[in-house]
């Protein structure tokens, strides 16, 4: 079985993010999609996250209807912030037979040298990158690495940030997040 781990803060999912993991279950081998929420980046403040279990419902409510992906709340029982290293090990040790994937945006390679043991990572799993517009550049050692496959699909501009602040503004923001979310967000009044 073949599973790309879309890891994230998804505060809140957004449609990038489905259009993304949606690409991915018809365009590629992996058989499943997990969306494993992240209670902390280690890169990222805290200020401003939904709680853990509020993001991991709207992410359960932006795939219930897609087949192939999954929320997973795996990491919120592992040590934080959350290293990806200790996931997929611990993850690894729990599916031995199953063949794990990241899948992740153009703006997280451009930091991905300094994650806690990225050449293990890279020896180990095949990164599914999103083209993204974002400051900086994806360092040399990264250019046409065989574990490495960059994605030909058209750039979204779109970010959970912009998203939180529109929502602060009182902007109308419908389109930009699954029907559910957005219901679910708007009854709850996250972010406002
Ligand atoms: N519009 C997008 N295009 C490509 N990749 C994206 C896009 N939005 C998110 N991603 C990727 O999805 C993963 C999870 O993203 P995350 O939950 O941090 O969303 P975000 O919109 O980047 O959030 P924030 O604005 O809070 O940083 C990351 O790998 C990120 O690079
Ligand atoms: O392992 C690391 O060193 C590391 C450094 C930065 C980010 N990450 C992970 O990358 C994922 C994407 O995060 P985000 O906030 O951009 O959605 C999330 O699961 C983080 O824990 C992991």
């Amino acid at each position: 079985m073949k599973v790309g781990l879309y890891f994230g803060s998804f505060n809140p999912v957004h449609i990038g993010h489905l259009i993304i993991a949606n690409h991915l279950a018809e365009n590629s081998d992996l058989d499943q999609i997990w969306f494993v929420v992240t209670p902390h980046n280690p890169f990222k403040k805290k200020s401003s996250l939904l709680d853990n279990y509020d993001r991991l419902e709207l992410v359960h409510l932006a795939t219930k209807d897609y087949f192939k992906l999954t929320p997973s709340d795996i990491e919120f029982h592992l040590p934080q912030p959350n290293y990806t290293i200790n996931t997929l090990v611990h993850l690894q040790e729990k599916f031995p037979k199953y063949d794990f994937s990241l899948i992740m945006g153009e703006d997280n390679l451009k930091s991905f040298h300094k994650w806690k043991n990225y050449e293990v990572i890279l020896e180990n799993h095949d990164i599914y990158v999103y083209p993204r517009l974002s400051e900086g550049k994806v360092e040399t050692q990264f250019d046409k690495h065989k574990r490495i496959n960059h994605i030909d699909a058209p750039i979204m501009e779109l970010s959970s940030t912009f998203i939180r602040k529109s929502i602060k503004e009182g902007k109308d923001i419908r389109p930009m997040l699954p029907k559910h979310v957005w219901e679910y967000v708007d009854e709850m009044n996250f972010y406002r």
